[in-house]
């Protein structure tokens, strides 16, 4: 017997396990997971936006228009921030696997960290000036960027 051969790639393996996280995000917009993988293609971290820990999320505010401090952006960690704070490793070399194209606070903190690759599925805020800061950052340090479609996966989110 030969072995099974219609087996998700490595790829749609870990952008999988990022939209997966996603689902655990409070955020009643935008829900977005992130998946850190080394160079042997073993899972190093994982994350998605929420809250900051111990900032109750019933309590903070998960709104996007209004005063500043009365909506979630001046609150909510991103995705990719979370998950390079949540691991262990050595992140150097490594890529990250995440749902929504990263803002330009968390391409610094990707960059310098030691990530070499992004590979996304959606960038529906490629027109603001975070994403375009992000591109040139990415470029300049020389990090690559590569946008997939999920083949193999079923959406659990609504997005
Ligand atoms: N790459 C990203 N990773 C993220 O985790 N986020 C988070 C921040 C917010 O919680 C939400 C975006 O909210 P909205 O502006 O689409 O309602 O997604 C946002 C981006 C976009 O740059
Ligand atoms: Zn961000």
């Amino acid at each position: 017997m030969k072995k099974r051969m219609n087996y998700i790639s490595w790829d749609d393996y870990f952008l999988g396990i990022a939209e997966l996280s996603a689902a655990r995000s409070k955020d009643p917009n935008t829900q977005v997971g992130a998946c850190i993988v080394s160079e042997e293609n073993k899972i190093l971290s994982v994350g998605y936006n929420g809250m900051p820990a111990g900032c109750n999320d019933d309590e903070m505010p998960w709104g996007r228009e209004g005063d500043f401090l009365d909506t979630k952006y001046p609150f909510v960690c991103h995705a990719e921030l979370n998950a390079i704070l949540n691991s262990n490793h050595d992140l150097k070399g490594s890529r990250i696997y995440v749902s929504l194209f990263p803002c330009n606070e968390c391409a610094k903190a990707i960059i310098q960290s030691g990530i070499k690759e992004v590979i996304y599925t959606c960038d529906k805020y490629a027109d603001t000036d975070g994403t375009k800061a992000s591109k040139m950052m990415f470029k300049m340090a020389g990090v690559k960027t590569r946008q997939i479609k999920q083949e193999h996966f079923v959406k659990i989110l609504p997005m």
